[in-house]
């Protein structure tokens, strides 16, 4: 089976009424309406214009591109013997980028009934128009489950038509960690490639005196959880996305990772035997990786130190997130707590 040519206008600004170009939406999938109704509360958020104006917290918004995810994250692609069928993923961690996705993916790797790539294909985003042969899924016997992880996907508007129209029974997993955070972190992998960019706090705003955050930018667009789930909520139903805490995948990853295999309908192989807390990485790392019988910590790029940030921009932040904080509890019926944290790292 291969991939027709996917449409090059397969999607369609929702604009906010009453404003002018810039203010422009994420697309609508499909070029029109969603599958499951039309607008859903983070998009009617974002398009109170006259409410966003008027707050000095609010961001001015501009349509973003899909932010790219970089690849890999150090791990390669699995050695375990290349023998069964290439599948469709039946299991695709979508999201975030910088939410912790690599460390789930590695642990997950480490369930016998899991087959997932190292890499991140990026097929349903930058790959899509390769059709089916580019495919890099890795083979798979009967019962096990092909898994890949491609953080980016969150955030890309044609992305759930897309997994939908190929494997639409496909088990859909979000990291999410608190947005700021997040921010930061996303920011620090960047500058460690530029290093001449602005600083944090300048690219944070659109207008730092008036208070008005850069939305349109992509560390920040990224943390807007409601505004992206409800583009996958046209397509999905919420049973069939599992939101795991990327905080708690640090604290305490086994817990994590028995909710992960629930929802996949694994056995719970991956329990607290599998981690062990490195002193000097300061971070769960795997007993057993699936391609090692070594003990094994992520590598150098998760987990960096990042730079401290303004405390009165971390406050403005964390009041800009904090609705679409609050609709994304409501949406996913998770509360994250991201509004108790103290400090952010
Ligand atoms: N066990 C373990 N070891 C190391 N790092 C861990 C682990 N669990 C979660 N994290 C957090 O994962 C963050 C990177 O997230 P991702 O893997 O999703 O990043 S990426 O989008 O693939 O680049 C990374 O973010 P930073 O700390 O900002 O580097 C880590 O905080």
């Amino acid at each position: 089976m291969r991939l027709g040519r996917p449409a090059a206008a397969d999607t369609m600004c929702a604009r906010c009424p009453g404003r002018g170009a810039g203010a422009a939406m994420s697309p609508r999938p499909g070029g029109g309406a969603g599958r499951r109704g039309s607008k859903g509360p983070a998009r009617k958020l974002l398009c109170m214009c006259s409410l966003f104006s008027a707050s000095p917290t609010c961001a001015t918004l501009s349509r973003a591109g899909s932010p790219g995810s970089r690849g890999g994250g150090g791990s390669t692609t699995s050695t375990t013997p290349d023998y069964g069928e290439k599948r469709l993923p039946q299991a695709l961690i979508i999201g975030v980028k910088k939410g912790g996705t690599r460390a789930l993916l590695e642990a997950i790797r480490a369930h016998p009934d899991v087959r997932a790539v190292g890499t991140e294909p990026h097929f349903f985003d930058r790959n899509y128009e390769k059709g089916l042969e580019w495919d890099v899924m890795p083979k798979t016997l009967e019962g096990q489950i092909t898994m890949e992880k491609t953080p980016s996907y969150f955030v890309t508007n044609e992305a759930p038509r897309r997994i939908h129209s190929m494997a639409k029974d496909a088990k859909l997993i979000v990291v999410v960690r608190n947005p700021v955070t997040r921010a930061i972190s996303d920011y620090t992998q960047t500058l460690s490639k530029k290093p001449e960019i602005p600083t944090f706090e300048v690219l944070a705003f659109k207008n730092r005196s008036l208070g008005l955050i850069d939305a349109s930018w992509s560390a920040i667009r990224i943390g807007i959880y409601a505004l992206h789930l409800e583009n996958w909520l046209q397509y999905f139903p919420l049973s069939q996305i599992l939101f795991v805490s990327g905080e708690r995948l640090i604290t305490d990853p086994a817990g994590e990772m028995a909710k992960v295999q629930d929802f996949l309908g694994l056995k719970r192989i991956v329990t607290e035997k599998h981690f062990y807390f490195n002193k000097t990485k300061g971070f769960p790392c795997l007993k057993k990786p699936e391609d090692s019988s070594a003990p094994r910590c992520l590598g150098k790029s998760k987990g960096r130190t990042h730079p401290k940030i303004d405390p009165d921009v971390i406050h403005r932040l964390r009041k800009f997130y904090k609705p679409f904080n609050v609709m994304f509890y409501q949406m996913t019926g998770q509360d994250f707590q991201w509004e108790q944290e103290e400090s952010d790292k």
